[in-house]
């Protein structure tokens, strides 16, 4: 039988969330990230530690079929590759910086200076959008330093809070793009290979929905429960179960975790008592 080969962070930044998704999808690795390639015993799924920085090219030539990468990578180095499911988690942006003595207007004051980055594609890209070229400097780490060793007039790198930018005396001026990490897939795979990855696909996605939704239970006086159901966001209708006390149901729902504060509130106003609010394990629609 034909095994997905994924490829995933060794270490860094998007190691641990991209084992916690494939574990929520009940995926068990054997040996964990202490070797380069560990095999899942009960998925036929093949899983290979590398840089981040090279998953593209891997991507690309169909060494892995499959690919948890920073959105961001692939626009550096591999543009083509399509990406099938954006993780939400590892968010943050691509931006310009330049040390905060520096009198900036425009992206036009960059122009012909010396940009020190990892990323020189998305950088060439980016100014000759505005038809100006600079003086790449690409290194491939601690970027941030070199305006203040004088290697650099202004570097472009990652943002996520912001405080990597304010140690250094720089100060962010353009945002190149925003990024997370992404599930991509090579353009080389088989059908047989593709079944794999639409099964991980579904139970990713299952995943996610359940990360963003909460499951909310409550009392509600049978009156109000037309008043209730137009607060909350239904999947289908609302699952409503009558309680011993005359008058009363019980009333059940999923709603968004971001907007679960809100949403109680307008429930409470509007007569709602008991309310508990659970996490969600899976969400299989
Ligand atoms: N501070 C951050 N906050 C959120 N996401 C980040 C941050 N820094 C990097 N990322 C995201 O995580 C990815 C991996 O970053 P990380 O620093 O772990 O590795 P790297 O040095 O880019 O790669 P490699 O694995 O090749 O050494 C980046 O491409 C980016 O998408
Ligand atoms: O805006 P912030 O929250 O400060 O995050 C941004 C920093 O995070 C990343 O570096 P990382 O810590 O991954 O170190 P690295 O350069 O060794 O990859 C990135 O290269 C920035 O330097
Ligand atoms: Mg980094």
């Amino acid at each position: 039988m034909s095994t997905l080969k994924i490829a995933i962070q060794k270490s860094g930044r998007l190691n641990e969330d991209s084992i916690q998704i494939l574990k929520d999808c009940g995926i068990s690795i054997n040996n964990g990230n202490d070797q380069l390639k560990a095999e899942a015993s009960n998925f036929p799924l093949e899983v290979l530690y590398l840089r981040n920085s090279d998953i593209p090219q891997y991507l690309i030539d169909g060494v892995v079929d499959l690919a948890i990468v920073g959105d961001n990578l692939l626009v550096e180095k591999g543009k083509h590759i399509e990406v099938i499911q954006k993780l939400g988690f590892s968010k943050c942006k691509v931006s310009v910086a330049v040390p905060k003595t520096f009198e900036y207007n425009s992206i036009q004051d960059l122009a012909g200076l010396r940009i020190a980055t990892s990323y020189p594609n998305t950088v060439n890209e980016y100014f000759n959008s505005f038809g100006l070229s600079v003086d790449i400097h690409q290194i491939s780490g601690s970027v941030e330093i070199a305006p203040n060793i004088g290697l650099a007039d202004a570097i472009v790198d990652i943002v996520s809070s912001g405080s990597t930018l304010f140690k250094n005396n720089l100060r962010e001026v353009e945002v190149i793009l925003k990024s997370e990490a992404v599930l991509a897939v090579s353009p080389k795979v088989s059908p047989e290979i593709q079944k794999h990855i639409d099964t991980l696909k579904f139970r990713i996605q299952s995943v996610l929905r359940a990360r963003n939704s909460k499951y909310i239970l409550m009392n509600v006086p049978n009156d109000k429960i037309d008043e209730i159901g137009k607060i909350l966001p239904v999947l289908r209708s609302l699952t409503v179960l009558p309680l011993a006390q005359e008058g009363w149901s019980s009333v059940h729902s999923v709603i968004d975790k971001d907007t679960f504060w809100d949403v109680i509130d307008k429930l409470k106003e509007a007569g709602a008592e008991g309310i508990l609010v659970c996490p969600i394990e899976k969400m299989v629609l």
